[in-house]
């Protein structure tokens, strides 16, 4: 469904001020990586909120609950290990859907499915409790940065091995000249785009 032009106008508030946020910082992790640090938004509550408010606003327009079947909606946040976990847990919140996590490996208890991928500076293994999602459930991938795309296409592996489906994607960051998003499946939405 497209935006009102009220929530478009505060959308685009937003995102500009969510911008102002952000810091970068050259060769790290790594040589010629250009780092783009997201912490100071959490360290301003006006900019955690406006994070939130963006993405509640995109998501309740593009996936709104109906009072008969499909029902649509979101029924889970799942957010990637470790920076998704800053706003999943609220965002989920916020639109009344439960919060998954997607852990490094080794972090989870009980039965779990693994997948292994590459990210714009390393490499590493995701896993995801297998009951943490029920068949069907309607499900939004967030975290603060796609890359490559590498974590955001093993998190669709994880979710569909669950038996739930991925109806969106969203990051705070896209970095554009990776071309992450056209590793993955569902559609993607991203607040900003950087390093173009
Ligand atoms: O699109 P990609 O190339 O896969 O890169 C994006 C991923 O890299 C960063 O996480 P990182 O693995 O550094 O983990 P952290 O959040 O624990 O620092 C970022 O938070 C994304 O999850
Ligand atoms: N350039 C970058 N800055 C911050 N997080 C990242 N994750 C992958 N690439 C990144």
């Amino acid at each position: 469904m497209p935006l009102t032009p009220e929530a478009a106008e505060e959308l685009h508030e937003l995102t500009t001020r969510l911008r102002g946020g952000l810091k970068q910082y050259p060769d790290f992790p790594k040589p010629g990586i250009l780092f783009e640090d997201i912490l100071p938004i959490f360290a301003t509550p006006s900019l955690h909120d406006a994070l939130l408010r963006a993405l509640e606003i995109h998501i309740t327009a593009q996936h709104p609950p109906t009072l008969t079947p499909p029902f649509a909606g979101v029924d889970v946040v799942v957010g990637l290990e470790a920076r998704g976990f800053l706003f999943g847990p609220s965002l989920a919140l916020r639109l009344g859907a439960a919060f998954v996590p997607v852990r490094k490996a080794g972090k989870l208890p009980g039965e779990c499915v693994k997948v292994g991928y590459q990210k714009e500076y390393g490499e590493d293994f995701f896993e995801m409790q297998r009951g943490a999602i029920k068949e069907g459930s309607r499900v939004v991938i967030v975290d603060d940065i796609i890359a490559t795309g590498g974590s955001a296409e093993a998190a669709e592996m994880l979710v569909t091995m669950c038996g739930g489906t991925v109806v969106e994607f969203c990051f705070l960051m896209e970095l554009g000249f990776l071309k992450g998003r056209s590793k993955l499946t569902a559609p993607v939405y991203t607040l900003l785009t950087g390093q173009e």
